[in-house]
């Protein structure tokens, strides 16, 4: 029997492990048949936004991007995202001012959401929407280790001030480092589990738990089970440490 009042999930000031049984939907205007739970946000302390939604047959999630861009994955499922076809392990990425429209999605589809507000660099166009497939996307060894395999989702140039990759570590793969940076983390487990540490405290995590890193959140990750670890992660990128 559950214990009701018990939850892996936590929110610190650097730090936060939210797990599946504690979602709470919110209702977003314009996102309608589907169950959203924003999973880290700005209330939290966070400079991001992360969101999960469940659509149902009849699902719409539309809007237009203001000042934030916002990028969508699809976790399970198939969707068309501005009448393109998308399924599992695809994305789309929507800079400020677009209009967006997620339907015609088979019940029980699963997108995962990263809004960011998006931080104009002199010299350089702001991005232009853009549909990608992580399948299509080659995942080198990680600083060499083969055990560690890092997809870059979104194009490196410096017109994008946001990165999603997703990270893959076979059974006892580990970081190589405990990790302390001043880019900012929000992340979602595809599959499998492991232990990360965050600010010096351990935390067991799997499939469907999300984490919060606060700039300069210590970090470090090792997976464990019989199958490969795999995370979506965001991370700011590309801009001045601080206004100049
Ligand atoms: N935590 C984690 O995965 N971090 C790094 O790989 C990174 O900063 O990209």
């Amino acid at each position: 029997m559950e214990i009701s009042a018990l939850t892996r999930s936590v929110v610190k000031s650097n730090h936060a492990l939210i797990c599946p049984d504690g979602h709470v939907n919110s209702v977003i205007p314009g996102w309608t048949n589907c169950k959203t739970n924003v999973l880290i946000n700005e209330q939290m302390g966070a400079g991001l936004c992360q969101a999960l939604i469940t659509m149902e047959a009849e699902g719409v999630v539309s809007g237009k991007t203001a000042v934030s861009q916002l990028f969508f994955y699809v976790i399970e499922g198939i969707c068309t995202v501005n009448d393109t076809l998308l399924s599992a392990g695809q994305f789309v990425y929507f800079p400020p001012g677009e209009n967006y429209e997620i339907k015609g999605a088979s019940a029980g589809t699963k997108l995962l959401s990263f809004h960011k507000v998006y931080e104009p660099l002199e010299g350089y166009p702001t991005p232009k929407l853009f549909f990608g497939d992580s399948a299509k996307i080659p995942g080198p060894a990680f600083l060499g280790d083969p055990a560690l395999r890092l997809q870059v989702l979104l194009p490196e140039d410096l017109s994008f001030d946001m990165a999603v990759n997703i990270f893959t570590y076979d059974p006892g793969g580990h970081l190589p480092f405990v990790e302390t940076h001043v880019m900012e983390h929000g992340l979602l487990y595809l599959q499998g589990q492991g232990v990360y540490m965050l600010n010096h405290e351990w935390y067991p995590v799997k499939k469907g738990d999300a984490i919060w890193m606060a700039p300069y959140c210590q970090q470090w990750f090792t997976a464990m089970g019989k199958e490969p670890a795999v995370y979506i992660y965001y991370k700011n990128v590309n801009r001045f440490p601080s206004p100049i």
